[in-house]
């Protein structure tokens, strides 16, 4: 389980800073952040710094959800051939957000990882293709984006079932919806992913 600390303004990086997580090629994301007496500026996505890290920067598609206090929303991925990676901030509240490790071969296969997100920390999380996504939110209402490699695709868009893998979950009575409650159980799925290390 990884929390980020929340640097403070105008004494970061001008550079985005990412920091590996505990499940392979997934990044902690720092974004840079200045303030002024106008308010605030922050950079999101830029291209060349992905890359330069060895991750996908190529977006294709953006689009953002408002959620409540209690709102779970998770476990989604898309499969191949229009698998994608994500990236995921918030630009209001704060998210308690989880990705869950389906690549075969992987080390860290059927493990998760936990990345507290919110506007405060001017922080993302990266994940490559093969991760499952999700989150509660913390401190609503929560402004996420997110940014992926490949566009929406109805047929692929898949997803597993929040409480069948042992992530602890903050927060009672949480505010799921039908779909999310019928997907299948971790267990069940027979995930299409295949580890690739990286060079
Ligand atoms: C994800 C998505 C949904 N939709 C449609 C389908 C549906 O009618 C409506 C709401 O979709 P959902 O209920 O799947 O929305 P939601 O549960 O918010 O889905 C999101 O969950 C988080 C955890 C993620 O990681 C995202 O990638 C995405 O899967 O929007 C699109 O048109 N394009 C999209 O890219």
């Amino acid at each position: 389980m990884s929390s980020i600390a929340i640097p403070p303004k105008n004494t970061r990086s001008r550079n985005l800073c990412f920091t590996e997580s505990q499940l392979p090629g997934c990044f902690s994301v720092q974004f840079p952040a200045f303030e002024d007496d106008r308010g605030l500026f922050v950079k999101t996505v830029q291209r060349s710094a992905f890359e330069r890290q060895g991750l996908r920067g190529d977006f294709v598609e953006t689009f953002h959800t408002v959620s409540n206090d209690r709102v779970l929303r998770g476990m989604h991925f898309q499969v191949p051939p229009v698998d994608h990676a994500k990236l995921v901030y918030c630009v209001s509240g704060a998210v308690w957000d989880v990705a869950l490790d389906l690549r075969v071969g992987s080390p860290t296969f059927g493990e998760h990882a936990v990345y507290e997100l919110s506007v405060q920390a001017n922080n993302a999380v990266y994940l490559p293709s093969g991760i499952a996504h999700g989150f509660v939110v913390l401190n609503g209402p929560a402004d996420v984006m997110y940014h992926v490699t490949s566009e929406h695709d109805p047929v692929h868009d898949q997803g597993v079932l929040w409480s069948s893998f042992g992530a602890p979950w903050p927060g009672d009575d949480l505010i799921i919806s039908a779909r999310d409650r019928a997907l299948i159980p971790f267990a069940e799925f027979e995930s299409p992913f295949r580890f690739e290390a990286r060079q």
